[in-house]
């Protein structure tokens, strides 16, 4: 469960997130929506302890991510880049993270099969394509088996088949009961993988409800999206 409450934000003089709430719930993928630069990397920043609000609670389990023990074994996430040294292989960073977490080394060779790279388990961190960087990194989220999984935009540099994978794999997460927040500029990519959606628009949250309920009487998601944001004072794409 993710719980983010009236969190506010200001970075310099600008105000960048005003006032936002919602919540990601457990069984579900809530896909997290916007154009570039309204908002979801700070949010998710904030969500993971990475950047402090200036005001608001961002709670995922029920505590701020800074409080959690294990938090690996709590949540997973997945923001720019494999966050692996480019001297490393694959599979020694999955190890060193791992140790560091108090889990089995043995957890390392099981998250690469699950993400599709055990065949490149002993190749260097810094040789791997991006869509090779996506898949490590998301490796590196599931080694403690977390309940919670944070992802931002999953797909970018994933080849079609990659990005068929990620929304198998996400759905199938949200299918055992695991909660799935995932950020994206792609609305078609969503539409299909998402159980709900929050759309942020210039640091603030425009709609948020199931796919169903977002599209409404629109033709599509993509529609429903550029409806809500014309009325919200326009976005840019
Ligand atoms: N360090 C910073 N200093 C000042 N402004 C910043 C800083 N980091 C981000 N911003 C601004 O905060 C706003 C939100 O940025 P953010 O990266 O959260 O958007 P986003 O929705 O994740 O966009 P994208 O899809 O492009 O990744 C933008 O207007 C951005 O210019």
């Amino acid at each position: 469960m993710i719980t983010i409450d009236r969190v506010s934000k200001t970075k310099g003089r600008t105000r960048i997130l005003y006032d936002v709430s919602f919540e990601a719930r457990p069984g579900r993928v809530t896909g997290f929506l916007g154009p570039n630069g309204a908002g979801k990397t700070s949010t998710l920043r904030v969500l993971l302890g990475l950047d402090r609000a200036d005001g608001g609670t961002a709670l995922v389990c029920g505590h701020r991510y800074r409080e959690l023990s294990r938090p690996l074994t709590r949540v997973g996430a997945l923001l720019d880049g494999s966050g692996a040294h480019r001297a490393r292989t694959a599979r020694a960073h999955l190890r060193w993270v791992a140790a560091s977490n108090g889990l089995p080394g043995s957890r390392a060779d099981e998250v690469l099969e699950v993400v599709g790279l055990t065949g490149d388990a002993g190749k260097r961190a810094g040789r791997f394509s991006l869509g090779m960087s996506r898949r490590l990194g998301l490796a590196t989220a599931l080694l403690g088996d977390p309940e919670v999984l944070i992802l931002d935009e999953p797909v970018n540099g994933l080849d079609p088949s990659g990005i068929r994978w990620m929304r198998t794999f996400l759905r199938e997460r949200a299918a055992q009961g695991h909660t799935v927040l995932l950020s994206s500029h792609l609305m078609g990519e969503l539409a299909e993988t998402a159980d709900d959606v929050v759309v942020i628009d210039k640091g603030r949250i425009v709609v948020s409800g199931s796919v169903a309920e977002v599209t409404g009487d629109h033709r599509t998601l993509e529609d429903a999206f550029f409806a809500l944001t014309a009325q919200s004072g326009g976005a840019s794409w």
